[in-house]
């Protein structure tokens, strides 16, 4: 047996076939692909250009510090510096940790839960009005013994407000954010026999250090004495020295 019959024998174990038969993908090619044609059509160029475009928008046109939330809105002589030591990762008020007023496109501020304590009474009820205007679940915790249910009345079925009927000289148990301590007897005659400056004080510092929530403690505008003006303005600084 020769060499040309097993060439012969070959060819008759193959079949031809005339069938158009694609070569197999190349594995990398779904990757090298699109980058080929990023480099060829010089898209790259447009990707960059693009980028630096939108990093022009956003630096030039920051987001809107009314977005913000920032506890300065509504009381501006709380001392900034206390921010540091409240840190809550959950919270942004009481001034946010966000110093330039940024805030990333489509992160919107969380709702807080506030108790004002005094929310019934005329500078809690204001302060109560700004708090809802800015998207904040609102307790108010008041005894009514100089506040009003009408001051407020206007909350009612919102979903974000309640109201508590509650002497705070107990103690009481809240999930909150913030702590707006309003409640007191503003006249001297009552507040030296009514305990809620202390005692109440305390219940509600100590419902803050147990939650984690912020604080504030208004004083009173008798720090002032009797004022020699009306109404006074934010100048005047009364004719008592409220420092000593
Ligand atoms: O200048 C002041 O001396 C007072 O000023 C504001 O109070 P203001 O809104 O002017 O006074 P009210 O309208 O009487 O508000 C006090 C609220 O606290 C409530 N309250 C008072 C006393 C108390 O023991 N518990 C309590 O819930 C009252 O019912 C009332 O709603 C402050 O909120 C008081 O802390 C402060 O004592």
């Amino acid at each position: 047996m020769g060499s040309s019959e097993l060439i012969f024998r070959g060819h008759e174990t193959q079949p031809v076939s005339d069938s158009y038969s694609p070569k197999p993908d190349k594995p990398w090619a779904s990757v090298t692909r699109p980058i080929r044609y990023m480099l060829r059509e010089q898209r790259l160029l447009f990707v960059f250009l693009g980028i630096a475009i939108a990093t022009l928008i956003f630096t030039l046109f920051p987001a809107s510090r009314a977005t913000q939330h920032n506890f300065a809105d509504s009381i501006t002589y709380f001392p900034i510096d206390t921010q540091s030591k409240f840190s809550n990762p959950h919270r942004l008020g009481f001034g946010s940790s966000n110093p330039t007023g940024k805030i990333p496109l489509g992160l919107k501020r969380k709702g807080l839960r506030i108790v004002v304590t005094g929310g019934a009474g005329f500078v809690g009820s204001h302060l109560v009005d700004r708090l809802i205007a800015r998207g904040d679940s609102v307790m108010v915790v008041d005894n009514f013994f100089t506040g009003r249910k009408e001051n407020v009345m206007h909350h009612f079925g919102n979903p974000n407000f309640e109201l508590i009927r509650h002497d705070v000289v107990e103690p009481l148990l809240l999930e909150v954010d913030q702590i707006y301590h309003l409640a007191c007897p503003a006249s001297p005659v009552h507040y030296k026999f009514n305990p809620t400056n202390v005692v109440g004080t305390l219940n509600m510092l100590g419902l803050a250090k147990r939650v984690g929530a912020r604080f504030l403690l208004t004083s009173t505008s008798e720090v002032y004495g009797d004022p020699l003006q009306h109404p006074q303005k934010e100048t005047y600084w009364g004719n008592v020295n409220p420092i000593g």
